[in-house]
């Protein structure tokens, strides 16, 4: 709106006395300060990220991330050649990952940064599927049949299988056992095994699957069998925690059966959304036909993702993170989250109504629990998520579909930007919304089926 032909004030303004246009470009520009307003009023109708419990990501920015994010934000990562000390940067976190996780070439292997763990994964299965097609076409054999065994997976697995025409494999969960174990991979792999994928963080559980029991049975399989069948672990969020407070889990390159490893680092590598890793044991564990060489960025460029152009600010934001934090930042922050997931899962045990099914001691910071049968309680815990709503929290609730028996379970990751205050702050919350839910009983209960449930 005008005043004396001034500009005066947005809420004044015409375009904020009208809806503005959901599903057609209008032909008249608008005021940019009064649309970045109604943008951004209604952008708070979202959650609070640093609320929101059901995440993975890094919800908790410092202010020099954003600075950095914003100096970045007309960078292409892929133009090498215009911004090669961007390329450095990337090339500088490859080693440094690789380091971490223990290639024994980290200077000399193969790696990238990716849009997030779901193209580092698909990049590392293709590799394992190229390494399987050439050694068949070597012996002579058919190639028209590959599988890929997991346990129960992120739906980056799905896709994968999917696009990529492989038969997955995926070790349903069991009463007594959620996680892939060597018994069961055993029962799946056959000469068609591209690989088997083990998760370093189990999207629906928060625990670590053990690499190194898979990796030993499957070292006798092939003195049984002469099958030589690799490993990619999907260490996701696991990547970026395992390394500095768990060191003696035996989950990396240290397995000389790990040929690629993929992590996110908008998770527990305290970055950015927009940036995963994907690195492998050495250059000769990706095959030459992934990479591309182009040459119309203005000079000749290896690529082998699946995305191509994106911004270089979650890389370099990545590259600060690990020089500002070294291995004693990123230990101790993730030392203090897992405390504060214990802390919740032992105040959420007193409680009488809940069993703890991860108590946030052996795998991620965070904890997960499910209703006791016997508990004597009107809701259920998807009525628990969204009576938790009303005080900003995002508490994910989920089916776990466990062969036989599905349940509903209640999971909270804790990350960076997370205190004991809150930690308290939740529990009494959680206290507040059972009191008031059994004290009002719903006429009908959410269920799975009414979406109300995380579907990540
Ligand atoms: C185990 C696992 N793998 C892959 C992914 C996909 O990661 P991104 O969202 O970075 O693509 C996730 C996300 O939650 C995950 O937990
Ligand atoms: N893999 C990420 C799923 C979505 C999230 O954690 O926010």
């Amino acid at each position: 709106m005008t005043l004396n032909g001034k500009f005066y004030d947005s809420y004044a303004d015409e375009a904020s006395c009208r809806p503005i246009s959901k599903f057609k470009l209008e032909d008249e520009p608008n005021d940019p300060e009064v649309i970045k307003n109604l943008i951004l009023d209604e952008l708070l109708l979202d959650g609070n990220a640093k609320q929101n419990l059901a995440t993975f990501c890094q919800t908790d920015l410092e202010k020099n991330v954003h600075e950095i994010m914003d100096k970045c934000i007309d960078k292409n990562m892929i133009d090498k050649d215009e911004y090669p000390q961007t390329a450095e940067i990337e090339n500088r976190c490859v080693n440094i990952i690789a380091d971490l996780w223990n290639s024994p070439n980290p200077t000399g292997t193969i790696g990238c940064s990716t849009t997030g763990s779901s193209e580092a994964a698909m990049l590392g299965g293709l590799a394992l599927k190229w390494r399987w097609r050439e050694q068949r076409k070597k012996e002579g054999k058919p190639t028209d049949k590959p599988n890929l065994i997991t346990g129960p997976v992120q739906i980056c697995w799905h896709k994968f299988a999917l696009y990529f025409d492989i038969e997955l494999r995926e070790i349903p969960m069991e009463q007594d056992r959620y996680l892939m174990t060597p018994e069961e991979v055993l029962k799946r792999v056959d000469e068609n095994t591209i690989g088997v994928v083990p998760t370093l963080g189990v999207t629906f559980t928060l625990q670590y699957e053990d690499v190194k029991s898979i990796s030993d049975a499957l070292d006798q399989y092939q003195k049984e069998t002469g099958i030589n069948i690799p490993i990619h672990v999907d260490a996701a969020s696991g990547g970026f925690v395992a390394p500095f407070i768990q060191p003696n889990i035996i989950w990396d390159f240290r397995l000389p059966r790990v040929k690629s490893i993929n992590a996110s680092g908008h998770k527990y590598g305290l970055s950015p959304l927009g940036v995963g890793w994907v690195i492998w044991r050495e250059k000769e564990d990706l095959h030459n036909d992934l990479v591309f060489e182009v040459d119309y960025l203005g000079g000749l460029m290896k690529t082998f993702t699946l995305n191509f152009s994106r911004s270089a600010g979650p890389i370099v934001s990545q590259y600060y993170n690990f020089i500002r934090h070294g291995r004693n930042g990123f230990a101790k922050i993730h030392n203090v989250c897992v405390g504060h997931g214990i802390f919740i899962g032992e105040q959420v045990s007193k409680l009488g109504i809940f069993d703890i099914i991860y108590d946030g001691k052996t795998g991620l910071p965070g904890v997960a629990w499910t209703l006791k049968k016997d508990a004597k309680v009107n809701f259920n815990l998807y009525d628990l998520s969204e009576r938790m709503k009303i005080r900003g929290w995002q508490v994910a609730s989920y089916l776990l579909n466990i062969t036989e028996k599905n349940i509903v379970i209640q999971r909270v990751l804790v990350r960076h930007g997370f205190s004991r205050d809150m930690a308290q702050l939740f529990i009494d919350d959680l206290i507040r919304s059972i009191d008031y839910l059994q004290k009002h009983p719903l006429a009908s209960n959410i269920d799975h089926a009414d979406g109300q449930s995380f579907h990540h």
